[in-house]
């Protein structure tokens, strides 16, 4: 896979202060999910975000009403999203787009190439030494440097993403996100996934509406607008791809939860 994008693709435009989003549609829509930081609070580790069996019964009906066109696009692997989510993340990317599952043969996860792998092996091979204090995630085919327990770690973790791209002859890409730095593979992002997506049955014909909170989240943010649809910014307001906001991920909660509680469509 090869590609020249950059890491904060912000296609939008400081724009007037976002209102909140009209109630979620049924009929005629699609949903993508962002994870971390939008269903689920921040917690100290990656390991450590609490899933409680209310969300999952909130998604399973949202899921129902939405005949299946729900899906998450995450910057956690695939493996994480369905240990905390079940069978309800059938459609889902992991990886920041760079992979999914869900989707036919032929439209499935973009190739990831040698010198992406090169690169990362590059890198675990400096962490051993050299990552300190840093909490090192390695996600295979993305590694992630958290710094939420030590703000003060962010300079070794740039220093060290910056040594991985440099080796990397632009298959990787830093991707920045909160109080963490990752490299990840070049030539996808959560907007390329969520495309793959609208494209595919089920979701192909409807509109998209997609819930984030982070950098990564912009393409998507982006492409559910470009497809559309419309995308809501979960968080402080900042400039964007959005067109609506909700404040946190207890807005969010409680926005989805309103529109379960709507008959179809
Ligand atoms: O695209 P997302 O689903 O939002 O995933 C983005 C990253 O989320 C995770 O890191 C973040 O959440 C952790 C748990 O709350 C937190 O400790 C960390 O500070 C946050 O950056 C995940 O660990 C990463 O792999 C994802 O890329």
């Amino acid at each position: 896979m090869t590609g020249t994008q950059t890491s904060s693709p912000f296609r939008g435009t400081p724009k007037p202060p976002l209102s909140a989003p009209p109630p979620l549609v049924f009929g005629g829509h699609s949903l993508f999910l962002d994870f971390d930081g939008t269903l689920v609070e921040f917690a100290p580790r990656p390991d450590a975000v609490e899933v409680e069996p209310a969300l999952l019964a909130l998604l399973a009906v949202l899921n129902e009403k939405l005949e299946e066109r729900l899906a998450f696009l995450s910057g956690r692997p695939l493996a994480d999203l369905n240990r905390f989510l079940g069978p309800v993340a059938r459609h889902a990317g992991g990886l920041h787009g760079a992979e999914r599952q869900g989707l036919a043969q032929g439209q499935a996860s973009p190739v990831v190439g040698p010198d992406a792998r090169a690169a990362l092996d590059h890198l675990r091979a400096r962490l051993s030494a050299e990552a300190g204090a840093l909490l090192v995630e390695d996600k295979g085919l993305a590694i992630a440097l958290h710094f939420r327990h030590d703000p003060g770690l962010r300079p070794r973790a740039e220093a060290l993403a910056a040594g991985a791209l440099a080796a990397a002859r632009g298959a990787l890409v830093l991707q920045p996100g909160h109080s963490v730095i990752e490299v990840r593979p070049a030539g996808t992002d959560k907007g390329e996934a969520l495309r793959a997506f609208m494209a595919a049955s089920p979701f192909a014909g409807t509109r998209p509406v997609f819930l984030g909170d982070d950098l990564t989240d912009e393409p998507a943010l982006a492409a559910a607008a470009e497809l559309g649809g419309f995308g809501i910014l979960v968080g402080a307001p900042r400039p964007t791809a959005a067109c609506f906001l909700l404040p946190d991920v207890a807005g969010a909660r409680a926005w989805l939860a309103a529109g379960a509680e709507r008959s179809r469509p």
